[in-house]
């Protein structure tokens, strides 16, 4: 940057002109070729500034020279930015400099305003009108046809379902029973749909919210959770449909959730198969255990990396929230309860809306004290000093812990079992160690033993209080360089096993 503000206030432009420069390729890498001595090369008046500039420089200048080009804003306002700062003293202009530097690293800094202002301005609106254009955000009841029921929360019932293709019409009533529907050829484009609750407190809300988060994850973090289509009002009241209620719907992801697959004796050696192919055949079935929950625990964190990263925190993560792919890939659902402390959206001081077995002891991803959020540029603006005071994201890290734990230790997996285990958990103050000299079970922490131990370490990093300064919790990054991850056996097995499957 210094160096950019170090030539002359035309040196920019005789770049420009200079047909040597110009004629420069960008894949030519300037940084990697000696310094610079090419006035043998360039007869024109810019040779002084090239000989006076480091390769350095040039590189820079080369891609900024090959920016300015493209962009003529950029390049009235740099030209502008120069005239400016070259009447200035030096100090002057090293102050700007590192004013603009600080202020940079603010606002990129977690969970980043300049893209969240950059998403909310110019992405939400793009992708509202492009979704318009393309029809996405007019679907209607008689686009679908409702098949089992799959699930129903506090807040919304959620069934099986499919898009009824354009040449086909149907009976109003099909698809009442989940037979029909699965069986039917007629309908290849299963869905998932969810029917916000009419008439429930707060169910209305929870709806909205949810809308916006998947809106939101579509743009920011698509790869991390279930494919989001969009939205409808019923318009009349016909089976499940209730005039005027609102109907989520997402594309249907895969058969079981995590919790599905838990429930099943041979997890984790159940998923071996869609994660891995047939990859592990010969290794030992310990190892074997060990290399499917690493996979599952590596993209579970991996994709709350990046939804933290937008400043989401999703409060209610855990197995039957994990739904499994056919490709092998775990995606988050149920945003209902997340929160956007970029700009406050869904945080409610106070409110605690989750499932204990998974939930932190601290109880609320933000002290309590915390007041509730100003309008949202103003909250945007603070947001980076909230995210550095009180590590919200390290809420859900904690039921990623308890996650790993009931993936490694078999015990844990029923409900009975994961309630004695957090009852015991609680009287050795959330101190893993203590709980294993203490415990009354016998668990079978064997998986977690491997490799001196990696993965009980990662363990006790994850379930613990909350420590100094709200930390103490290893972060999805920290955790994603914790040395349990590693030796990327599971990932190379993971690349191994798609290769097989596309050459198939
Ligand atoms: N996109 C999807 N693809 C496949 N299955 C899904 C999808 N979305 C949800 N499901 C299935 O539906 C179940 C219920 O979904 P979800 O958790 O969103 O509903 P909910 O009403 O909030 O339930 P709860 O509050 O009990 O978690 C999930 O556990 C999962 O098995």
């Amino acid at each position: 940057m210094a160096s950019l503000l170090a030539p002359t206030p035309t040196s920019l432009q005789q770049n420009l002109a200079c047909p040597w420069f110009a004629s420069r390729k960008p894949t030519t890498s300037l940084l990697s070729s000696p310094p610079i001595t090419h006035s043998s090369k360039c007869p024109g008046r810019c040779t002084a500034v090239f000989n006076e500039l480091s390769p350095g420089f040039i590189s820079e200048a080369l891609h900024l020279d090959e920016l300015v080009t493209l962009f003529p804003v950029l390049r009235s306002g740099l030209s502008q930015f120069q005239r400016v700062t070259s009447v200035l003293p030096e100090v002057e202009r090293w102050e700007i400099v590192v004013f603009v530097g600080l202020s940079w690293i603010y606002l990129t800094a977690r969970p980043g305003v300049l893209m969240g202002a950059i998403d909310a301005y110019l992405l939400a609106p793009l992708q509202k009108g492009l979704d318009s254009l393309a029809g996405r955000r007019s679907l209607k009841r008689t686009d679908f046809v409702l098949g089992n029921r799959l699930g129903e929360g506090s807040f919304g019932v959620v069934y099986a379902g499919a898009i009824v293709p354009k040449n086909v019409t149907v009976d109003e009533r099909i698809g009442r029973t989940g037979r029909r529907l699965e069986t039917d050829e007629r309908f290849k484009e299963k869905v998932i749909l969810k029917k916000v609750k009419v008439g429930i407190d707060g169910a209305e809300e929870c709806g909205e919210f949810e809308e916006w988060f998947n809106y939101r994850l579509s743009r920011a973090a698509p790869e991390t959770c279930a494919e989001f289509l969009g939205s409808f009002v019923a318009d009349k009241t016909l089976s499940q449909f209730t005039k005027g209620g609102k109907w989520l719907v997402w594309k249907f992801e895969g058969d079981q959730n995590l919790a599905d697959y838990m429930k099943d004796r041979d997890f984790p050696l159940n998923l071996e198969s869609v994660m891995f192919g047939k990859v592990l055949k010969g290794v030992d079935s310990l190892e074997r255990n060990a290399l499917i929950v690493k996979q599952i625990m590596r993209q579970i964190i991996t994709s709350l990396k990046k939804i933290h990263d937008t400043g989401i925190v999703h409060r209610d993560v855990k197995p039957a929230n994990l739904v499994v792919t056919r490709r092998g890939q775990i995606k988050l659902i149920d945003f209902g309860a997340a929160t956007d402390l970029r700009i406050g959206k869904n945080y409610v001081p106070n409110r605690t809306l989750l499932d204990p077995d998974y939930c932190p002891p601290e109880l609320y991803v933000l002290p309590e004290e915390t007041p509730s959020p100003p309008p949202a540029p103003i909250a945007a603006l603070f947001s980076p000093i909230l995210w550095q005071l009180n590590c919200p994201d390290l809420f859900d890290m904690y039921s990623v812990g308890i996650t790993f734990l009931q993936m490694a230790v078999p015990s844990l997996r029923s409900t009975a079992g994961l309630k004695n285990f957090n009852s015991e958990l609680k009287a050795a103050g959330y101190d893993l160690n203590k709980w294993r000299e203490n415990t009354r079970t016998r668990p079978d922490l064997r998986l977690l033993d491997l490799d001196s131990g990696r993965g009980w370490d990662l363990a006790t990093k994850l379930i613990s209080e909350r420590g100094f300064r709200r930390r103490g919790r290893l972060s999805a990054a920290a955790a994603l360089r914790h040395p349990y991850f590693l030796l990327g056996a599971d990932q190379a097995a993971a690349v191994l096993s798609k290769l097989s499957f596309s050459r198939q």
